[in-house]
């Protein structure tokens, strides 16, 4: 059995360094950050991840601002909400809750996010920062910077290594390679149209699994000994759950873990992650606003 990289703990240790940083910012200058989420419509996914992101504010300390607006809302309406909290001084962090409504152009809400409140790292600029190794975003998105974080805090050396990743989404495949290419890691992308997934997801001694399709990665696709993060969060029906679902990974778990020299569960492995990074990057923008970094 492969070690279990453990993205509970992790988060669990980072959420507790976030919370003695927010307590010294508080002594400081006696304010506390703050994340304003904004929840467009009632997706039973994203009411549940808000829920839990603005539970883990409460719990170390910063403080949350919630909107709901419903499934009908105009665009014009979400962009003078995300005005106004782009000018509230409490607000350092803004989140709107992907994906939205057909109707709304994501890309035109993602882009009036101030690039100083983009702890969701989504902002074009942010991206555009983030594909050139000298210019340091102002912040890195949550899952590829919780990925890094896995991998470091489990000792995983990244330099000179062969890293494959497996998608090429804007929240994760594409940000998590160019991270991966900074670290100076050998990187290689691959999606639904590569030509013999399995061989080349085998030259991997890093896999990272981003591509949103349950249990699809098998042991031939592990190379033996290779670092496996595990980004899926997968519904599938299971009888004998209660609600009926449980959720899998992106990786096929039982028919790897033998393969593998470290894996990540799912739960338990980079969702965690992403919700402390979100900590993480919003305690730094408040740092930066009251000029403590
Ligand atoms: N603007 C925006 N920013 C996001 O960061 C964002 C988003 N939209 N839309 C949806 C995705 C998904 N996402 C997750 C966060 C935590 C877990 C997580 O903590 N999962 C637990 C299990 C949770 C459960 O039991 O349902 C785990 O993997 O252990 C999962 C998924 C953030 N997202």
């Amino acid at each position: 059995m492969a070690k279990l990289i453990d993205g509970k703990a992790i988060a669990a240790t980072i959420r507790e360094e976030i919370k003695v940083e927010v307590r010294k910012i508080e002594a400081s200058v006696g304010k506390v950050p703050g994340l304003a989420t904004v929840l467009v419509g009632s997706r039973t996914d994203s009411t549940t991840y808000v829920r839990m992101k603005r539970k883990a504010c409460e719990e170390v300390g910063i403080e949350s601002f919630h909107t709901e607006l419903p499934e009908s809302v105009s665009e014009e309406e979400l962009l003078s909400c995300v005005e106004r909290l782009n000018a509230d001084p409490a607000v350092h962090g803004i989140l709107v809750q992907l994906p939205l409504p057909k109707h709304i152009n994501e890309e035109r809400i993602l882009s009036a996010i101030s690039v100083e409140k983009d702890v969701d790292g989504f902002h074009p600029v942010n991206i555009g920062k983030l594909a050139m190794k000298s210019r340091t975003p102002r912040f890195v998105p949550c899952t590829p910077r919780g990925c890094i974080e896995l991998l470091v805090r489990s000792n995983v050396s990244i330099e000179g290594k062969c890293a494959v990743v497996l998608g090429r989404s804007n929240i994760v495949g594409l940000p998590v390679s160019l991270l991966l290419l900074h670290r100076n890691a050998t990187v290689i992308v691959c999606h639904s149209k590569t030509q013999d997934l399995p061989s080349v997801c085998r030259q991997g001694d890093i896999l990272i699994a981003a591509v949103g399709r349950a249990n699809m990665v098998k042991r031939d696709w592990i190379k033996p000994g290779a670092v496996v993060i595990d980004v899926g969060i997968n519904s599938i029906p299971d009888a004998s759950k209660k609600n009926g679902y449980r959720l899998v990974g992106d990786v096929d778990f039982d028919d790897c873990k033998d393969v593998c020299g470290m894996i990540t569960p799912v739960p338990g492995g980079t969702g965690p992650m992403t919700i402390a990074m979100l900590l993480r990057n919003c305690c730094d923008s408040a740092k930066e606003a009251f000029g403590l970094s």
